[in-house]
């Protein structure tokens, strides 16, 4: 464990209290870092806000110490979180993400618990081969999966495309590129019928990540767009926040103590 100050992060193992998270909940977006920290954690503090990577540190109400951390928006800026992440001793990270849902019986405003991604990332080259598995932790993600049942939370365990771009990598037309390759033209009917569930852009890096480094990661998104009738974000709210994906990650962490 390192004792200096990570450069994209913007704090060091110091800044981390007597006894430092070994745990972190990492979105994508700002904003629901902060969220977590204002609804869940007492004494939340700011650690720094460096390229609107936002990180906050506060105790449950059991006391247990957490990091509501923010990774940014696709792998090759969420594997610099990780990396420094688990330089400070971070040993499991739970993404608490959005997605588009791409099967019929995901409903928007469900969960989707991801128990492998199917890993299209760049990212995730540079730290182990193609073939590498992009698997979720069992432990963790079953806790998830007990937390939502015990929640009432309306959730669909499965595989998640991970990919590297919103708009052509996840097969949208309505943007400046209405040219998709041939290459990705029917991409998401395809992964359809292999019985993925969801398109979002961090879980597969985070997941390899988490085999080579040796920590456990778990992914938990809010489904904010139905891409079998638009391709609109039709939940801008639960983007912003995704109340119920962070109850229940919530739980898992209580159910740890
Ligand atoms: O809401 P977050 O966590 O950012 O996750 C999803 O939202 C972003 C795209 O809108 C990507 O980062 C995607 O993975
Ligand atoms: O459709 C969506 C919605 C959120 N995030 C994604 O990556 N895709």
């Amino acid at each position: 464990m390192t004792s200096k100050r990570l450069y994209h992060l913007g704090f060091g193992r110091d800044d981390l209290g007597t006894v430092p998270p070994t745990i972190a909940l990492l979105s994508g977006d700002p904003e629901r870092s902060h969220f977590i920290a204002k609804t869940y954690l007492q004494g939340d503090r700011l650690l720094s806000a460096n390229r609107g990577l936002n990180s906050y540190i506060g105790n449950l109400a059991n006391g247990r110490s957490l990091l509501a951390a923010t990774s940014g928006m696709g792998a090759p800026s969420l594997s610099i979180v990780v990396n420094e992440l688990v330089q400070l001793g971070i040993r499991q990270i739970i993404r608490i993400g959005t997605c588009g849902s791409i099967q019929d019986y995901v409903p928007a405003g469900s969960i989707v618990i991801s128990q492998a991604a199917l890993c299209r990332q760049g990212a995730a080259n540079d730290i182990a081969p193609v073939e590498y598995p992009a698997a979720a932790d069992p432990f963790l993600t079953v806790a998830l999966v007990q937390a939502a049942r015990e929640l009432g939370v309306e959730y669909h365990l499965g595989i998640t495309a991970s990919v590297d771009t919103f708009y052509e990598g996840q097969e949208r037309v309505d943007s400046a590129n209405p040219h998709l390759m041939r290459s990705l033209q029917g991409i998401t009917a395809e992964y359809r019928r292999l019985n993925i569930l969801n398109y979002e852009m961090e879980s597969g890096t985070l997941f390899k990540m988490a085999g080579v480094y040796n920590f456990a990661a778990a992914c938990i998104c809010t489904v904010v767009a139905q891409r079998r009738s638009s391709e609109e974000i039709l939940l801008k709210q639960q983007a912003d926040s995704g109340g119920n994906a962070i109850a229940v990650a919530i739980r898992v962490i209580e159910n740890l103590a």
